[in-house]
């Protein structure tokens, strides 16, 4: 990027970076020709001038946004088409089109389910011939897709669905019904306006039988006129706290008939008579849940990156204050408080990168395994997923906020674009999956993990730690990195024993399981985020100790540093749980505290080179705040005079209602 025209404040902080920029922007691609390929996308899509606003998105109203975001995400698929064409795309990863989608439109795209949930579910549910069918259309863009599963009564409870798929044996066709007002779907992503088609999640009946929630696949629109076919009925829920452009909606059915190949049948079956083949595992229906919430841990990473670096830009342009009488007002990244609230972030970034590429390489290997028949890794999976996504989305809202909030009264600005990723970010904590339904399903999990402890028997690999802790002992304390996991690792496993404890106390004569489950929910919650913390905290290590390795002194040391501050924030936020768990000391926890500042202090100098090394680009970024330059009030100033409102000196509303309001003041 040029150099000509950025603020003092970045030309310098860009001078003091200990290392090369170009090398963690390779490592964070997966290589040179991987940055290369990103790049070179990027740079079509953001500067063809059809993707560049007049006017800011947000002063559109809800349907001219949505009309522009459509314009524009079409003019994206035309040229990622073009390139998927000129070669082969492997290392265009989902995540960059994710990425890629932040530079045409601010808010989410209209698309969002035809590639992230639409086309993932038509290949892993399908049988062969199926795929064959659809999957090129949907690749092509010559059929248009989301995944409608959620209604207006039920969401969390799948198995509390209520649109029926009726197998009528004497036309070969399902009949799918919406019985109920709550049985609406609602909330689908593209399925108000965008999509023709969709995968429906229905209760399936057969010869009067009811075999539970399968997937099917459903034209909805015509495709030349896009009207709802006859049946269908189909419109947009309205708007909501982010994903303004996404296009939800809801769907209803009246005696709407589907073939019958229309069920997606890799799993379960009807045969033309009616005769249900059961799958080889009922959840393997809820397999797209678990591919996107393993996916969402990179686009979290994404938007935290986006985020920190807005936030560290800033803090690195803004002054305010003076620290010592008669010196000039500091930069406010030197106050160490903006410094705790903005490295913790930046770091999480890296944290949920490398375990989002951990989980990946675990859903692929256990993919594999499912594909030979073998389902015995399903429930680990499943129960690291589900606690995965769950904490990684609070924290990434977490972490949004605190950067909004480190950038003062500016941050609130919707053209700082926090605000913006502040709502993307809040939804993905209900999205694919609410907070506690899945804290809870991994608390399942760590029960019978638990049972497996007392029984003696060999764990799983990613709770064989709690064996090492069935005792009561407090586990011994060390200040090391090593020490850290196993006090992590010591305080999920006190907190799984006392949860499992909680149940049996409240299992009195006369109580059913179920009811002393939930009583002891707020402890089965606490348990199920003490080892997701610990699991965070050892991968990211071990990847960033390996990465480490890779790369020159200089950001082996960086990455070091990032990742043990991820250790020693969270041992200080949890020290709570350190001191019931280990026989960590307060004088301890000071030594923590005083290398927590160190971490902070050797960060402070590689702060904006670290986020440089996300490398972003000013239209991906969208915001005053945090461009490359740091021309931090000239855009403030420009995004303002864009402002509808002052395209006029006076609004004709004084003239409507103010000057007589004044008048009648004076009578
Ligand atoms: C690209 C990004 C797009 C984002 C846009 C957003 C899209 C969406 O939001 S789509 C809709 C997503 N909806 C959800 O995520 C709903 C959440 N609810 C569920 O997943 C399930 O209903 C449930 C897991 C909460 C409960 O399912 P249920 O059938 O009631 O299961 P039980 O609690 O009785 O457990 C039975 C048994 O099955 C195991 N299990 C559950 N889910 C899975 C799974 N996905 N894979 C493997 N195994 C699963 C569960 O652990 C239980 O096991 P046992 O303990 O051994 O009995
Ligand atoms: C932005 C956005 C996009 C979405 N996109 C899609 C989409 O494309 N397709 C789709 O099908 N769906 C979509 N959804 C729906 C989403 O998957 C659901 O909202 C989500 O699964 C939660 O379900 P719910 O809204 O019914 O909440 P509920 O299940 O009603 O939950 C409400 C509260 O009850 C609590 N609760 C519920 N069950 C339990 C339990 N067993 N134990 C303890 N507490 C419980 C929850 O913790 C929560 O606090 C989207 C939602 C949002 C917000």
């Amino acid at each position: 990027m040029a150099e000509h025209n950025v603020c003092v404040e970045l030309v310098r902080e860009r001078q003091k970076c200990t290392f090369e920029v170009q090398e963690l922007i390779h490592l964070i691609d997966g290589g040179i020709t991987a940055t290369e390929e990103r790049r070179e996308v990027e740079n079509v899509v953001c500067t063809d001038p059809r993707i560049k606003d007049v006017v800011p998105e947000e002063y559109l109203s809800h349907k001219e946004r949505y009309e522009n975001a459509i314009r524009k995400n079409c003019i994206l698929q035309e040229i990622l088409k073009k390139y998927t064409e000129k070669r082969t795309w492997d290392n265009f990863r989902p995540s960059n089109k994710y990425r890629i989608s932040s530079g045409v439109v601010k808010d989410i795209s209209p698309f969002m389910l035809h590639t992230g949930m639409f086309i993932p579910t038509l290949v892993n549910q399908s049988d062969d011939e199926q795929k064959a069918k659809w999957v090129p259309k949907a690749m092509s863009m010559e059929i248009i897709g989301t995944y409608a599963q959620t209604e207006l009564g039920h969401g969390s409870f799948i198995r509390g669905l209520e649109t029926t798929a009726t197998y009528d044996p004497n036309t070969e066709e399902f009949v799918l019904n919406t019985p109920n007002l709550t049985s609406y779907k609602w909330w689908p992503g593209g399925l108000a306006h965008t999509a023709n088609h969709c995968i429906v999640v229905a209760q399936l009946y057969s010869k009067g039988q009811h075999y539970g929630v399968h997937p099917f696949f459903v034209q909805i629109r015509d495709i030349e006129t896009h009207v709802p076919l006859p049946g269908i009925k189909v419109g947009e829920i309205g708007p909501k706290l982010g994903f303004q452009t996404a296009n939800n909606g809801f769907l209803g059915f009246e005696n709407f008939r589907i073939p019958r190949r229309n069920m997606l049948m890799k799993n379960a079956q009807v045969l033309k008579d009616g005769t249900y083949i059961k799958s080889k595992n009922d959840k393997l229906t809820y397999g797209t849940m678990v591919f996107v919430r393993v996916i969402i841990l990179f686009d979290l990473a994404f938007e935290l990156s986006r985020a920190a670096t807005i936030a560290v830009r800033y803090s690195a342009v803004r002054h305010q204050s003076q620290l010592k009488a008669n010196e000039p007002e500091l930069q406010i990244i030197d106050y160490v408080t903006q410094q705790h609230k903005l490295f913790i972030g930046v770091s999480t970034s890296h944290v949920f990168r490398v375990v989002g590429l951990w989980l990946w390489n675990t859903y692929v290997k256990v993919n594999a395994d499912i594909g030979k028949g073998n389902m015995d890794q399903l429930p680990e999976l499943h129960a690291l997923a589900c606690c995965l996504k769950a904490v990684c989305s609070r924290d990434a809202a977490a972490r949004v906020e605190e950067f909004r909030l480190a950038c003062g009264g500016h941050g609130f600005m919707t053209s700082s674009n926090l605000p913006i990723i502040n709502g993307i970010v809040s939804a993905s904590i209900t999205y694919e999956g609410e907070f506690s339904v899945l804290m809870l399903q991994t608390a399942r999990f760590l029960m019978k993990a638990w049972n497996g402890v007392l029984a003696r028997k060999t764990l799983t690999p990613t709770v064989s730690y709690l064996s090492k802790f069935s005792n009561s002992d407090r586990v011994q304390w060390a200040n090391t990195t090593a020490g850290i996991i196993s006090g992590f690792q010591a305080a999920a496993a006190g907190k799984t024993k006392e949860a499992y404890a909680a149940i049996q106390s409240y299992l009195k004569p006369g109580t059913d399981y179920e009811d002393a489950w939930n009583s002891a929910s707020v402890q089965l919650v606490s348990a199920s985020e003490a080892h997701c913390r610990a699991i965070l905290c050892e991968i990211s290590w071990s990847e960033m100790q390996r990465l480490s390795k890779t790369v020159s002194p200089n950001l082996g040391k960086v990455l070091l540093e990032l990742a043990e501050l991820y250790l020693t924030y969270w041992s200080l936020e949890k020290r709570g749980d350190l001191l019931m768990y280990t026989t960590i000391s307060t004088a301890d926890i000071a030594k923590l505290q005083a290398r927590y500042e160190e971490l902070l202090a050797l960060i402070r100098p590689n702060a904006v080179g670290i986020v440089d090394g996300f490398d972003i680009r000013d239209e991906i970024l969208n915001s005053t705040l945090g461009a490359y330059d740091g021309r931090v009030y000239e855009r403030l100033m420009e995004e303002a005079k864009k402002s509808p409102l002052n395209a006029e000196p006076v609004n004709e509303s004084f003239h409507k209602y103010i000057k007589p309001l004044m008048l009648k003041a004076k009578l």
